[in-house]
């Protein structure tokens, strides 16, 4: 493979597997091997129970494999220690989960700002200016001092996108991110995340069970009791 097409890759799996070990052994992820490139738009789809959150926690380093090498960037993951893996998600990584985990007792404009304070790149001024321009961007224009509780759920998960974007990440992995909501807002949802590829170039990354979310994407992983079977 050529340095160019290596370049391209941000995600490299090779044979995941996530085993808990216990009385009953399970397997939640069942030696999964994939790449994923920089600017595609990729759904991970299976039926209920399959192992579609699991591998998306492995992918999104919120978990270790048991089995087998991921490499985020061109960066193997197995070896670095629990700050490492944190500092690394902070900086390349962006989470849309289906609950929007914002935090209500801060503006909007604070929950957004806040992993920009945290990863430290950006002074206070050009982090209060990002944030402002990530709400715009989503259509929160006028709400940025508001709080949580004070908009409703298809914005709050539109404050979460501002905030999985806020360190520019490489990726945004998204966990049934329109899960609790309505269609009308489901779909302003998917179609900014298929807009960020397309705009932005940012790969996503979506966990979902909607097949209108697959029908735009660029590719659809399928899972079946932890195995991959398409994608
Ligand atoms: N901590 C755990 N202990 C035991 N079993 C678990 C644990 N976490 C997940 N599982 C099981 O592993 C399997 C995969 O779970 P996972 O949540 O990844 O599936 P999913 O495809 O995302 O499901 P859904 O579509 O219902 O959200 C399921 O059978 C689940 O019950």
């Amino acid at each position: 493979m050529s340095e160019a097409q290596r370049s391209q890759e941000v995600l490299r799996a090779e044979h995941l597997t996530r085993r808990l070990e216990g009385e009953v052994p399970v397997t939640l992820i069942d030696d999964v091997s994939l790449t994923i490139k920089r600017g595609e738009f990729v759904t991970i789809m299976g039926p209920s129970g399959s192992g579609k959150s699991s591998l998306l926690y492995l992918l999104g380093l919120l978990d270790r494999p048991t089995n087998g090498r991921l490499q985020l960037d061109g960066q193997d993951t197995a070896t670095l220690s629990e700050d490492a893996l944190a500092d690394l998600r902070l900086a390349k990584l962006g989470f849309v989960f289906q609950f929007h985990f914002l935090l209500p007792e801060f503006s909007l404009l604070d929950n957004v700002t806040l992993p920009m304070r945290k990863l430290g790149r950006l002074g206070a001024d050009a982090a209060q200016a990002r944030g402002h321009e990530l709400l715009d961007r989503l259509g929160l224009q006028g709400h940025a001092h508001k709080r949580p509780h004070q908009i409703s759920g298809g914005q709050r998960q539109r404050v979460a996108i501002a905030r999985a974007l806020a360190n520019d990440p490489l990726i945004i992995l998204a966990d049934e991110p329109t899960g609790n909501l309505d269609s009308v807002s489901s779909a302003s949802v998917r179609s900014l995340l298929q807009e960020l590829t397309r705009e932005t170039h940012k790969t996503v990354l979506a966990v979902t069970h909607d097949a209108s979310f697959a029908t735009g994407a660029d590719r659809s992983i399928q899972l079946v009791d932890g195995r991959l079977v398409s994608g």
